[in-house]
């Protein structure tokens, strides 16, 4: 005899129950019985009959496990909100429908070939739901003057799938679905891999050289910008968009830059990968439902096929990775590396030279605010403490990396956050490790392969690890991120050699000099190849990313700073006792005393000595800091190593700031002559 359990059957509404029997297939009364696959019937009680009935819980209102599993998802457009009426009479009401179709008709626009007649078909939704396959879908036909070749080839046949602003716990889905590395860690962080690349790679950015670049961009030594034609970006921009249109999906965001409402620049970013899109849904602004409503054309849109080489038989082409930026086409294109990092500064290049053209300066710079409203800025090259030195419990972050100064004041280019992971401790800093949690993206970490525990120590992938989320995983962020005119200029520097003092105050000349020379000891691993510590100049603490001459983005700071009173400082969150291997990195505690200091006005009055060479003043006693390591001649035992070592580093400072001798600072040439004044003398 059959006996079954009430928790084993269930109703489809209409007399029937199927139920799991012993070997696992379903058997159905259909009433009449027998049941279909010819057993008994099963006769199925009714109540008060003595037998057992759980019905503390209402029965699910669900006939199969289809509509069952329909019921667990709510209708929710959050990318394709329904067009309100309160503009009265006169507005109109797109339809649903009629959106979409323009959405994806914008989406289809930009991943166009453009030389192909027709295509690509967009459509939104998973392929891999079939529920949501073509419904709404679109494609461009485009009649260019020229007669195409090929008037249909397979790829207009087919669909591209858009993932349009997913949100982070679909992306988690789709990245652990289908992207390979993907972990979710033991406090809830999507754990991946960036690849071959785990830093950015400058030597492969292009920047295309045209009538207009041409003059207003910096080129050659120096320069970050290596040119490229307009030809052969459009070579590598068909070779992206073809790759993208080959896969079954694309990821589309589409976020903003600048908390400034007034210079707010849309950004549209493809790309292949669950891991870029949550990585720049972090970085970007993230728009509400209403302002995504209104995006309409991006201003700017990034190709990112980081899967995909560039082909070396490509002219200029040096390797198989290929940034590319072309500023009149308001575009880049990403082949041959996925370091994700590369479309958040890739952004910020271009705001390095759409923002100067408004007056307004852009700056590889934290920042944060005390209580009373002071701002400081936290200026330095990768690894030297921006974005762990603004992350400061005791003050509103307005952002950890970018940021634009206007006639207004501050305003952060991010909506997130990218911190360097290597050895990140708890203790030392807590609003980041606390920032690791779901939604925040984990690159290239290693952990626990049970508990999913991440072991900050580890560089088995390498030593730049790196975490992004998003800015208000920072419990005192300040949003919207835009502040008051800065009162203090940090310039943080990773003195390698460790003979630059702890702190400096600055004059304006040598704040200049110091900001143009961009001096640090690269740390490891953010732009590959480099491995361990060297000296390093980047005019303007970020030489990378600068799109005109250094000397236009100096002669703005001096003129601000001047405007507003701002003073400046040099930082160094380097060596003590001795150069890297046999010094060592001064303890944070200290450093965030000395910022402390700053912040709190105590160090501006203190008592200042003069330093041999560099010509700096040093103050003499911070409180919590002690004394003896304020001047680094104390510190080191070999007193004739630092000697050399402090001349040696002064000649190169000497060396690298000769590129700039002829340049003119300002109307006058008065400051330029200040500014070579302020460096090393001996
Ligand atoms: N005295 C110190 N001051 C600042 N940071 C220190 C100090 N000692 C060690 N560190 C470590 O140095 C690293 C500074 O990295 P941080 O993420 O702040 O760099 P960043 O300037 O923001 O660079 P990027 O532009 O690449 O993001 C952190 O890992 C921090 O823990
Ligand atoms: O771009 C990166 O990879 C990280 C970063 O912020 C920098 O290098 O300044
Ligand atoms: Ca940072
Ligand atoms: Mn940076």
């Amino acid at each position: 005899m059959l006996s079954i359990s009430e928790e084993k059957m269930a109703s489809n509404g209409n007399g029937e129950f199927t139920f799991a029997n012993g070997n696992g297939t379903a058997a159905v009364a259909n009433g009449n019985g027998t049941a279909r696959n010819g057993l008994a019937k099963i006769q199925t009680q009714k109540k008060g009959n003595g037998m057992c009935h759980d019905d503390s819980t209402p029965p699910v209102k669900a006939q199969t496990i289809d509509e069952l599993h329909s019921l667990q998802k709510k209708k929710s457009a959050p990318t394709t909100p329904i067009k309100g009426t309160q503009g009265g009479a006169f507005a109109i009401t797109l339809s649903e429908v009629e959106r979409q179709k323009q959405q994806l008709q914008s989406i289809s626009a930009s991943l166009a070939s453009l030389t192909r007649e027709t295509g690509p078909k967009v459509v939104r939704g998973d392929p891999a739901k079939q529920s949501e396959t073509p419904k709404v879908s679109s494609h461009v036909s485009h009649h260019h003057h020229f007669t195409p070749t090929i008037s249909v080839s397979d790829s207009a046949l087919k669909f591209t799938h858009v993932l349009y602003n997913l949100s982070p716990a679909e992306l988690y889905e789709q990245a652990i679905k289908y992207e390979k590395g993907s972990f979710i860690t033991s406090t809830g962080a999507l754990a991946t891999l960036s690849g071959a690349k785990t830093g950015r790679s400058p030597r492969d950015k292009r920047v295309v050289k045209d009538d207009t670049t041409e003059d207003e961009l910096w080129w050659g030594r120096g320069s970050p910008n290596i040119e490229m034609d307009e030809h052969t970006f459009m070579v590598n921009r068909e070779r992206a968009v073809d790759y993208l249109n080959s896969l079954d999906k694309v990821f589309v965001n589409d976020q903003f830059l600048n908390w400034d409402p007034e210079n707010r620049i849309k950004v549209r970013i493809v790309s292949a990968r669950a891991y870029h899109s949550l990585f720049m849904h972090n970085m970007c602004i993230r728009p509400t439902p209403e302002e995504l409503e209104n995006f309409g054309t991006p201003d700017f849109t990034i190709y990112n096929a980081g899967q995909f080489p560039c082909n070396r038989y490509t002219h200029y082409m040096t390797s198989s990775t290929s940034i590319d930026l072309n500023l009149a086409r308001r575009e880049m294109v990403i082949l041959g590396t996925m370091y994700a990092g590369e479309m958040k500064k890739g952004l910020f290049s271009v705001m390095h030279y759409l923002m100067p053209k408004r007056q307004i300066l852009s700056l590889h710079s934290g920042c944060n605010m005390g209580k009373d409203g002071d701002v400081a800025l936290f200026f330095g090259l990768s690894g030297t403490g921006k974005t762990t030195l603004s992350t400061d419990h005791n003050r509103y972050l307005i952002g950890d990396d970018e940021h634009c100064w206007t006639e207004n004041g501050v305003s952060n280019i991010e909506g997130g956050c990218y911190a360097k992971c290597i050895d990140l401790s708890r203790e030392k800093e807590p609003d980041i490790w606390n920032a690791i949690k779901f939604g925040a993206v984990l690159e290239n970490i290693v952990f626990d392969e049970h508990t999913r525990e991440v072991d900050y120590s580890d560089k088995s992938v390498t030593e730049n690890t790196r975490a992004a989320y998003p800015i208000e995983y920072i419990p005192n962020a300040k949003i919207p991120c835009v502040g008051p005119h800065p009162k203090n200029v940090i310039l943080l520097a990773c003195d390698a050699f460790g003979v630059l003092p702890p702190v400096s105050k600055l004059n304006l000349a040598q704040t200049m000099y110091h900001f143009i020379s961009g001096y640090t000891a690269l740390v490891a691993g953010t732009e590959d190849g480099i491995k361990e510590p060297t000296a390093t100049f980047s005019a303007c603490f970020g030489a990378a990313f600068i799109m005109l001459h250094p000397t236009k983005y100096a002669a703005m700071l001096a003129d601000k700073m001047l405007k507003h009173g701002a003073t400046g400082w040099l930082v160094n969150t380097g060596w003590s006792g001795g150069s890297y291997g046999s010094g060592k990195r001064i303890k944070l505690p200290y450093t965030r005393k000395i910022i402390d200091a700053i912040h709190d006005g105590s160090l501006l009055n203190a008592k200042y000595k003069k330093t041999e060479v560099f010509g700096l003043e040093i103050p003499t006693e911070v409180e919590g800091v002690p004394s003896e390591i304020l001047d680094p001649v104390n510190t080191w035992s070999d007193k004739n190593a630092h000697n050399e070592t402090l001349l040696k580093l002064a000649g190169l400072f000497k060396r690298n700031f000769e590129t700039f001798t002829n340049y003119k600072i300002g109307k006058d040439n008065k400051l330029t002559e200040e500014i070579l004044a302020a460096g090393p003398n001996f």
